[in-house]
Parts: structure tokens; C-alpha cells; sequence
């Protein structure tokens, strides 16, 4: 049985697993305030930070960083691939480190995970990254020729909750037509036919409902304006888009539950704000029930926000007129990257090589 520390890299919260096997021993969620990472000027200057705080957990726990078979981290901002596991190696770094895709914090990922398995001699994997791309034609055609939509989503989670839920209901994930709405930092809202996500949202780059932490698809002639408007830099703009979007641009802060128990307290904008969100994804989630031909089997709410009955009761009674909704809190991504590294060390699976 092999022993793995798993490392997910959020962009509010860095969470950590070790298994044995496919067996939980323990795992810890921290969280990151909006502050916190706006301090940092890009993600990679992320790499000390989180790679000491996770030391910091394991020091806590007892837990020898060399005592660990292999390292397995979230995927990120790679070229877009098929679902798998992923042997860490020098093409996937590179593409990282050039950022060839963008930023997030799911880049640190493969890089923590590589930087642990060189220190103590011992392998790197990633699995289901966020560039999982599996979208039909139809739904690559932004609407002008200059632009073409693309699949960045929470993969990971995604699949393993739809997974999850066509295994505990005895069903075949690949003969299910299903939803599913991850509600973190960012918001995926995903069409997943016969096991592929033929349709989601490019939840990092300005397309879908805000999140805590993102804009969303915004009125694009205005941001146009603002962007020549010779006040903010790209960089800022971009910012304003991701990282600086969202509750953050609204209520400063990227933590729903603040927002939640503020909004709980009388704060009407707090409130107005929270509620907006859940008007998005509900949005985004009949939005999608013509890409499944209506034949929808169930719609799947799952992330942190997922935690709120509030949140979760406001976009259950607009879409389950489409669906029966099923909520899973949290994600099931700790195991889901235990399991996918655990099925290349036991010679189940190869490894998918990045190129
Ligand atoms: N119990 C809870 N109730 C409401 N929101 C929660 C709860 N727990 C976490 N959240 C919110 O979920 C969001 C983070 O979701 P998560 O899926 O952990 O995201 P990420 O991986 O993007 O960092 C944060 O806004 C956090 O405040
Ligand atoms: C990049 C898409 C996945 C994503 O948004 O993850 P977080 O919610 O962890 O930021």
C-alpha cells in the first residue's frame, strides 16, 4: 500500500490529504484571505508560501515529509488534454513556469509535488487538471472568429462527484446526462453527456456566474472602455477580472461564509450580493439544459459553498423544475487524486505522458 500526500492548491484555501492506499489518514483545509494572496505579485511567487505551510501542517501531524511514497498535486494550466493521471516530467513544468495557459494556484500543484518528490527521490503525479477538455464543437464558438471558448473548469471535482453520484445510485457515469455546479473561489457549471463535459464554463477567465473571487462574463464593450480608458493597467484589469472580482470587488472579501452571516445579520448588500451569485449559477444551470436535450438525470451542487443551506436552498428551488438537485459540500478531490495515482502504482493504469 502506498503512502501519498496529496496537495491541492485553491485559489482561497490550500488542502492537504495523506492517504494510505485509498484510505484517508488525515487531511486539513487552510484557508487564504483575499489579502493574503493579493500581496503576492504573481502565483508562482506563491511556491515558498504554500510549500511552508504545508510543512507547517505536516510538522503539526507528525507526519516525515520523506516518509511518503509519492506526491501528488492538482493539476493546472496545462495545454488542453484528455481526463487521466499524469507522471509529472520537464514538458509540464516548463509550460507552468511560462505560465503558457495562464495563472492559477492549481499551477503550484505540479510543482509542489515535483519539488517534494525531488528533495526525497520519489515520483510526481497529477490528475484530472483543470484543462480537461472534452467540449464538442458546438460549444467552442464564442460568436466572433478572433475568440474561441475553452474548457477550464474543476475537473477534478466535477468528475468525481458525477462519479460518485452515478456509483451510489448503481447507474453507469458514461449512459448519465448530468449537471454539475462546483461553487469555490471559481464556479464551474458543467454538462456532462455519457461521461464527457461536452459544455462548462471557462470558469477562470471571465465567463459564467461571479464567484467569490471572479467577475464572471462581464458587459464586454464596458470593459473595453475601462480597459483604454488609461486609468488601470493590464494587469489590474486582468485582476479585476480574477482574484479581484466577485464578493472581493463587491464586499471585499473572498469568503462566502462572511458574506453569508453578514447578509444573516441585516446587511442588505451583503445579502443583495450573495443572492446575485446564486441568481447567476441558477441561471447558468437552465442555460445548459438544451445542451442535455432537456433529458437532464440530475443536477449536482458541490465546492465549499456548497456548505450553505442558504446558497444551496436559493438555486434549488429555480432549477429542480429541470432535475432532481443532489448536493455534495465540500470535494471529493483529496481521493480523487489518491485513487488516480494509486491505479498507476499498482499497475492498473499508465500514466498519460504530457507533451
Ligand atoms: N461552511 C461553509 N458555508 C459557506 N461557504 C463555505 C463554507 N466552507 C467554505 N465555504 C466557502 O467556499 C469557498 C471556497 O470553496 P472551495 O471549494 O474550498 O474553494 P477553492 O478550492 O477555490 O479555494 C470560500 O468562499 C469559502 O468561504
Ligand atoms: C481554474 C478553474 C478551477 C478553479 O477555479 O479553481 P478554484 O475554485 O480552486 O480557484
Amino acid at each position: 500500500m502506498s503512502k501519498l500526500l496529496i496537495i491541492n492548491p485553491g485559489s482561497t484555501s490550500t488542502k492537504i490529504g495523506i492517504f494510505d492506499g485509498n484510505t484517508e489518514v488525515a487531511s486539513h483545509t487552510l484557508r487564504h484571505e483575499a489579502s493574503v494572496i493579493g500581496s503576492f505579485h504573481s502565483v508562482i511567487d506563491q511556491y515558498e508560501w504554500r510549500i511552508e505551510e504545508i510543512k507547517k501542517v505536516l510538522a503539526d501531524q507528525g507526519e516525515a515529509l520523506d516518509s511518503f511514497d509519492a506526491y501528488v498535486g492538482r493539476g493546472g494550466l496545462l495545454k488542453p488534454i484528455k481526463s487521466g493521471t499524469y507522471r509529472v516530467n520537464e514538458a509540464m513544468l516548463a509550460d507552468l513556469k511560462k505560465s503558457i495557459k495562464g495563472e492559477h494556484a492549481s499551477n503550484l500543484g505540479a510543482m509542489i509535488a515535483q519539488g517534494l518528490a525531488t528533495e526525497y527521490g520519489k515520483e510526481a503525479f497529477i490528475a484530472d487538471p483543470v484543462v480537461v477538455d472534452e467540449m464538442e464543437d458546438l460549444a467552442r464558438i464564442s460568436g466572433n472568429s478572433q475568440f474561441e471558448k475553452v474548457s477550464i473548469f474543476h475537473a477534478l471535482n466535477q468528475k468525481a462527484v458525477a462519479k460518485r453520484y452515478a456509483k451510489e445510485n448503481h447507474l453507469n457515469y458514461n449512459e448519465l446526462n448530468l449537471i454539475v455546479v462546483h461553487l469555490g473561489g471559481g464556479i464551474s457549471v458543467g454538462a456532462h453527456k455519457n461521461g464527457k463535459v461536452v459544455d462548462v464554463n471557462n470558469a477562470l477567465n471571465g465567463e459564467g456566474p461571479f464567484s467569490p473571487e471572479r467577475s464572471g462574463t462581464l458587459p464586454a464593450a464596458d470593459l473595453v472602455e475601462i480597459s483604454f480608458s488609461g486609468k488601470y493597467t493590464k494587469g489590474e484589469i486582468l485582476k479585476m477580472i480574477t482574484g479581484k472580482g466577485g464578493f472581493v470587488s463587491y464586499l471585499g472579501t473572498n469568503d462566502a461564509r462572511e458574506v453569508e452571516n453578514r447578509a444573516e445579520a441585516g446587511d442588505v448588500e451583503a445579502k443583495k450580493i450573495y443572492d446575485a451569485m446564486g441568481y447567476q449559477v441558477a441561471k447558468e444551470v437552465g442555460s445548459l439544459a438544451p445542451v442535455l436535450m432537456g433529458k437532464v438525470d440530475a443536477i449536482l451542487l458541490t465546492g465549499g459553498i456548497a456548505y450553505s443551506k442558504m446558497m444551496v436552498n436559493f438555486i434549488k428551488e429555480r432549477v429542480e423544475f429541470i432535475a432532481p438537485v443532489v448536493v455534495y459540500p465540500g470535494e471529493d478531490e483529496l481521493l480523487a487524486l489518491a485513487e488516480a495515482a494509486n491505479r498507476v502504482l499498482s499497475g492498473e493504469e499508465e500514466a498519460i505522458v504530457y507533451e
